[in-house]
């Protein structure tokens, strides 16, 4: 962790989620947020959900923020949600560049970009997602890989959004491997390197989080590297219990 900066703990419920078990998760959640008080807790519903877990949660401890938002503030694109619709329907965060975006829907760079450039204008905190696939990372590029995407998807005012970044792995994310504790520590490292170079003093208070296999189990010993911030969790998020303990992990 960053001394003095307030870890993150984000549940990505991708898409799962009707409205009956995903009301219950989010009370669940913030039924049990007290006990994780040293971390911010965020749960990013699908869209459908964004607006009834806002108000459900609303004035309590746990916020909302949604899993994508297009790039235009409105207009003709079928099926797609802008940045002031999350905000309109309570959301403070959004997650962007998600590697299931960028694989599923063939977002790059200067996609998340424009993605998060429209989120901080909507007055959203962006949370762009960054990371190699196994085959970058057993070339030796993930750290190439990394710092590529960040200079592609950062936008200027990104620190003074209070913007996060999220180091996923692709192959970490539902697979139940995980990198090292030690290769976690140099990506992140290089990650607060950037943001250092990019943004000044800002730049070393921004909070980085892990995501791709995060479990109670270890969640502990990979929120206590140096520079890591929180985290970003999947499948665990789905399960009130099992996100409320990697939050007290957080918080410890
Ligand atoms: O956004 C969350 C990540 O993709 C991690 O998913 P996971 O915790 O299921 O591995």
């Amino acid at each position: 962790m960053t001394p003095g900066v307030r870890p993150l703990i984000a549940g990505n419920w991708k898409m799962h989620g009707l409205r009956d078990d995903g009301l219950a998760l989010a009370r669940a959640v913030a039924g049990g947020a007290g006990a994780a008080k040293g971390a911010e807790l965020l749960v990013c519903p699908p869209a459908t959900l964004v607006r009834e877990v806002a108000a459900a949660l609303e004035g309590g401890a746990v916020a909302v923020g949604g899993q994508d938002c297009h790039a235009a503030a409105k207009g003709a694109h079928t099926g797609d949600v802008s940045a002031p619709m999350l905000r309109d329907a309570g959301a403070r965060f959004v997650i962007l560049g998600h590697s299931e975006r960028r694989a599923d829907h063939g977002e790059g760079d200067a996609a998340v970009l424009a993605k998060a450039e429209a989120s901080m204008a909507a007055g959203l905190v962006p949370i762009v997602c960054v990371g190699e696939s196994e085959a970058e990372r057993l070339a030796g590029e993930a750290e190439a890989v990394v710092t590529r995407q960040l200079d592609g998807s950062l936008p200027d005012g990104f620190a003074g959004a209070g913007g996060v970044v999220a180091y996923e792995p692709v192959w970490a994310i539902g697979t139940g491997r995980t990198p090292t504790e030690s290769d976690i520590a140099a990506i992140h490292a290089a990650i607060r390197a950037k943001l250092r170079a990019r943004f000044g003093e800002a730049g070393g208070t921004l909070r980085i989080l892990y995501g791709g296999s995060v479990k109670p189990a270890n969640a502990k010993a990979i929120l206590a590297l140096e520079n890591v911030d929180g985290a970003l969790v999947g499948g665990a998020s789905l399960v009130a219990a099992d996100f409320l303990a990697i939050a007290a992990a957080a918080a410890a």
